[in-house]
């Protein structure tokens, strides 16, 4: 999956500095191409004319319907895009301040082409520190935009008091523990936490996970804060091979076909830092993390996981694992989005590794019961 090409999602709700990052993404020297999609809401692609920098190729997709046609638009587009192979190192995605990410990552997973010449790098999600707050009261997909991410850039700190944006932080935080977050005035991030982060690569996350534990132990000092539902873990990663099929997903009230195919792919993240791991618990949107020592039965593990997703899935927006299968050398890795599912046998265990599986779920309203209770049977 080397030489697949590396694709940044950025979202974020309206006005929220998408813009603002892209800039800077087109303007610094990194000596990388990158081949950007600006997917715009709207009949007009006002965003591409605030686009700058000549150098890069701008392709713009005007719809309508964000949520249904972005994938059908997008996935042409990439397919355009493998034609010049060779021109670019990178995609960068924008979407429309009001999409929902499901259908962008979805794209990654379920055609076929696309997975294979292009591989999701990152959900990137800025959020507005003044406003964020406010559009979790009003916007779900301020909410989901967040949930989904592998990457948050709390933007426009110089707008808020410290005590705010630390208030902010742990709402970011109670909705995903698993992002990594940076703050930010115009997004004046390093552009290597934002761009070819690996944040699917599963070992990488691993690497960091040592650190996220013990920030979290710390987090539980703090009585009124606390860490989203399930403590440790993340991570994953991705690859073919699947049990599952096509599904859908995007929200309710979106019409789409998605029955294309399965397979899929995608996604994931990294942890945390700055030290800010408190979190305020969002009573919607959860994260369910499960660890557990020992291998699996695949027979059983496997018949659940399918039946969960197929369940929960409207309310899973998405879910990672790495998993000890019976009999098996390998791990085993999954990702989804949604009913979406992708898994793969991966690398051997190591010897110096102990086999043990991570799960996490993250999603709104959550059946913590259904989840854990159902795993525990099959693990017992
Ligand atoms: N004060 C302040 N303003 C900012 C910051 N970042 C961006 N802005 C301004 O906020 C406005 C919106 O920024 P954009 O980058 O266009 O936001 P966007 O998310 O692309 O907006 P849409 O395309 O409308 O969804 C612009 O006027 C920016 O100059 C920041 O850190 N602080």
């Amino acid at each position: 999956m080397t030489d697949k090409i590396p694709v940044t999602v950025i979202t974020g709700y309206l006005g929220a500095g998408k813009t603002t990052l892209l800039n800077r993404i087109l303007t610094e020297q990194h000596g990388r191409r990158y081949a950007v999609i600006v997917n715009e809401f709207g009949e007009i692609g006002i965003d591409n004319d605030l686009v700058v920098g000549a150098d890069e190729e701008v392709f713009e997709m005007n719809n309508g319907c964000i949520c249904c046609t972005v994938r059908g638009d997008l996935i042409r587009i990439i397919e355009g895009l493998m034609r010049r192979r060779g021109k670019f190192d990178a995609i960068i995605v924008e979407t429309t301040g009001l999409a929902d990410p499901a259908p962008v990552a979805q794209t990654f997973f379920v055609d076929a082409d696309v997975k294979d010449a292009a591989r999701l790098d990152a959900v990137v999600t800025l959020a507005d520190a003044k406003w964020l707050a406010a559009r979790l009261k009003d916007a779900p997909e301020a909410k989901t935009q967040i949930a989904f991410a592998d990457v948050v850039i709390l933007n426009k700190t110089d707008l808020v008091t410290p005590a705010e944006l630390e208030e902010v932080e742990a709402r970011i935080r109670g909705i995903n523990p698993y992002a990594t977050l940076h703050r930010a005035v115009k997004a004046d991030v390093p552009l290597k936490a934002v761009l070819e982060r690996n944040a699917f690569d599963l070992d990488r996350i691993l690497q960091i996970e040592p650190n996220f534990l013990t920030a979290e132990e710390h987090a539980h000092d703090h009585e009124h804060q606390l860490h989203a539902h399930g403590h440790h873990d993340h991570e994953h990663h991705d690859h073919d091979h699947d049990h599952h099929e096509p599904g859908h997903a995007c929200g309710p009230d979106c019409g789409h076909d998605h029955h294309d195919h399965d397979h899929h792919h995608h996604d994931h993240h990294d942890h945390d830092n700055h030290g800010h791991l408190k979190a305020i618990h969002d009573a919607e949107m959860q994260s369910i993390s499960i660890r557990h020592k020992g291998d699996l039965d695949p027979e059983r593990f496997i018949p659940w996981l399918n039946e969960l997703v197929q369940q929960e899935g409207p309310d899973i927006l998405r879910c990672k694992g790495i998993v000890a299968l019976k009999n098996e050398p390998r791990r085993f890795v999954f990702q989804g989005v949604h009913m979406i599912l992708d898994g793969d046998l991966q690398r051997e265990w190591k010897d110096d590794e102990p086999r043990e599986s991570r799960l996490v779920f993250i999603g709104r309203k959550l059946k913590e019961d259904v989840i854990r209770g159902g795993f525990e049977k099959i693990a017992s």
